[in-house]
């Protein structure tokens, strides 16, 4: 099962559109390895009410060593819990470089996992990423518009648009009515243009970050959706991990609520 497939599968077995991010911030915690058990306990916890995982791993690159370990527990456990993997490394570079990333983050022991990746090089530098992808069942997630307030700088002007385009001409070589390895993020904090960029990229699964922490609602989400009540992950990293304090149940709770709200607005 390729990750498209897996994560379609997973939101109607399981009823969850939610994508539950880890970011384990030290600060938080009293050590690493605290940090270590509440982020594992975080995941087993909250997986039942998620349609994937997704570890940005600069948190993980700030631990050094012991976080490289811990991404691998990360990943290790999200396998045995049947929870696909979406890594947020936002990574880009000339082609040659790209295919070392691709190597790095969609083959070996994450071949099958999806990552997040930057299109500023150039629509050419996408091509090692959407290769890994295909070739060992994962996905892209490519910037499309970004959740923060400053990607109108860069992201206006229509160049959402044509990366857009170029995501859909990407899929286009997968088979219709079911979603290509090559997805877009959109954030959650463009509540007005879903609508608009679920119709530009049919084939595209669409990560829309920014609930919860960033101020965006699960019942302004619908338009991300395709009629089936799937195409779309909303994720929340803060408001699920840090919910309130280091409180293992209030995770749960909001993964729960943030599941049960985008089920409400979407009527499934
Ligand atoms: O690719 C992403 O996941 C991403 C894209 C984007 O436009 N905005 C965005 O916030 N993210 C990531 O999504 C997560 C949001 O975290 P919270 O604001 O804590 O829910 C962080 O890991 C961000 O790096």
């Amino acid at each position: 099962m390729t990750f498209a497939q897996a994560v379609t599968e997973r939101t109607r077995r399981l009823r969850t559109r939610l994508c539950v991010g880890l970011d384990p911030r030290l600060d938080a915690y009293r050590n690493v390895a605290h940090l270590r058990e509440h982020t594992l306990d975080v995941l087993e916890a909250t997986a039942p009410h998620a349609a994937c995982v997704k570890p940005q791993l600069a948190f993980y690159e700030a631990l050094g060593l012991a976080g490289m370990a811990l991404l691998a527990e990360v990943c290790a456990a999200a396998r045995t819990l049947g929870l696909p993997v979406l890594l947020d490394g936002k990574r880009g570079d000339i082609g040659s470089t790209a295919q070392a990333y691709a190597q790095a983050w969609l083959g070996g022991p994450h071949a099958g996992s999806a990552l997040t990746v930057n299109p500023f090089l150039g629509f050419e530098t996408l091509a090692p990423f959407v290769q890994a992808a295909s070739e060992q069942g994962g996905a892209i997630f490519v910037l499309v518009k970004t959740s923060n307030p400053g990607q109108a700088d860069l992201q206006g002007g229509g160049v959402s648009e044509r990366v857009a385009a170029e995501i859909t001409r990407l899929n286009a070589e997968h088979p219709a009515g079911a979603y290509g390895p090559v997805g877009a993020v959109v954030g959650a904090t463009h509540p007005g243009e879903l609508s608009s960029f679920r119709a530009q990229l049919p084939r595209a699964l669409l990560l829309l970050p920014g609930l919860g922490a960033q101020g965006a609602r699960a019942a302004d989400l619908a338009g991300a959706f395709d009629e089936g009540g799937t195409g779309a992950l909303a994720s929340a990293s803060r408001g699920v991990q840090y919910a309130s304090g280091l409180d293992v149940q209030a995770s749960v709770l909001a993964a729960r609520g943030f599941q049960d709200e985008l089920n409400a607005v979407l009527g499934v």
